[in-house]
C-alpha cells in the first residue's frame, strides 16, 4: 500500500472574518481512508480546499509527506501530491470538455481507460457543464485514478457518491477504497464511511474521532 502521511496543526480556516474551521490537528498514516463527515456548513469543503491550496486564507500547519506548502512550485507540488475529487467544478475555469479534465491528470491514457470503465468514455468530448451529475461524477473519479497513475500519493475526495445512482456508489466506494493512497473522503454516504479505516465527524468547525 502507497500513500503519504497527512499532518495538520492548530489549523484554523476562514470566509472573510468568518471561521469555518477552528483548531483542527489531524494526524493521518500513509495509506489509512479516513471518512470526514459531519452536518452541513461545518467545514469540510473549506479544510480539503485549505490541504490543496485553493482555500489560502488559513493558518497553522498542513504537511504531505511531511511537506508544507508556501510558493507557488510547492503548492504546484502539493497539487501533483494530491489527487481531488471536488464537490462541484469551480465556475468558468478550464477544462471545459471531459478529454480536458481527463488530460488535466497528468496520465491522460489512464484517465481514459479508468473512463471506460465507469461508462463515460462515450462523453469525453461533450463539454463538462452538459454531464449529469452522475456522469461529472465518474468523469472525475477516472480523472482521480489518472493522476494517481501520474503519481499522486493522496486522494482527496469531497463527497464523490453523491450523486451517483445505488451500483455506481458500490463501484465507487471499492474503487476508492481499493486505490494505493492515502485517502479522504467527504462523505455523507454512510456505507462508504463504514469501509474506511477511520470515521472524523465535523461540526462548527471543529474536529473529533467517532470511529
Ligand atoms: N465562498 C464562501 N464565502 C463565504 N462563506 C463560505 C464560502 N464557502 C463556504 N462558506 C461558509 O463556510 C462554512 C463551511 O462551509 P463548507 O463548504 O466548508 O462546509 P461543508 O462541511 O463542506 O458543508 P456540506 O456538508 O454542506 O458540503 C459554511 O458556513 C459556509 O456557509
Amino acid at each position: 500500500m502507497g500513500g503519504l502521511d497527512v499532518r495538520m496543526r492548530d489549523v484554523h480556516c476562514w470566509h472573510g472574518r468568518t471561521a469555518a474551521v477552528s483548531e483542527v490537528d489531524l494526524e493521518i498514516a500513509a495509506g489509512q481512508r479516513v471518512a470526514l463527515t459531519g452536518t452541513n456548513g461545518s467545514g469540510k469543503t473549506t479544510l480539503m480546499r485549505a490541504v490543496l491550496g485553493l482555500h489560502r486564507h488559513f493558518s497553522g500547519t498542513v504537511l504531505v509527506g511531511g511537506c508544507s506548502a508556501r510558493t507557488a512550485t510547492e503548492w504546484a507540488q502539493r497539487r501533483r501530491a494530491c489527487a481531488w475529487i471536488p464537490q462541484k467544478p469551480a465556475a468558468g475555469r478550464f477544462p471545459l470538455l471531459g478529454s480536458e479534465l481527463l488530460a488535466s491528470s497528468g496520465a491522460a491514457g489512464e484517465a481514459a481507460d479508468a473512463a471506460a470503465r465507469l461508462g463515460v468514455a462515450s462523453l469525453t468530448g461533450n463539454p463538462l457543464h452538459t454531464l449529469s451529475g452522475g456522469q461529472l461524477q465518474r468523469m472525475y473519479l477516472a480523472r482521480a485514478i489518472g493522476s494517481i497513475a501520474a503519481g499522486a500519493d493522496v486522494l482527496i475526495a469531497d463527497e464523490p457518491t453523491a450523486a451517483l445512482d445505488f451500483d455506481g456508489q458500490d463501484e465507487a466506494a471499492d474503487i476508492l477504497t481499493g486505490l494505493p493512497v492515502t485517502l479522504i473522503v467527504v462523505t455523507h454516504d454512510r456505507a462508504l464511511a463504514n469501509r474506511c479505516d477511520r470515521v472524523l465527524e465535523m461540526a462548527a468547525g471543529r474536529l473529533r474521532e467517532i470511529a
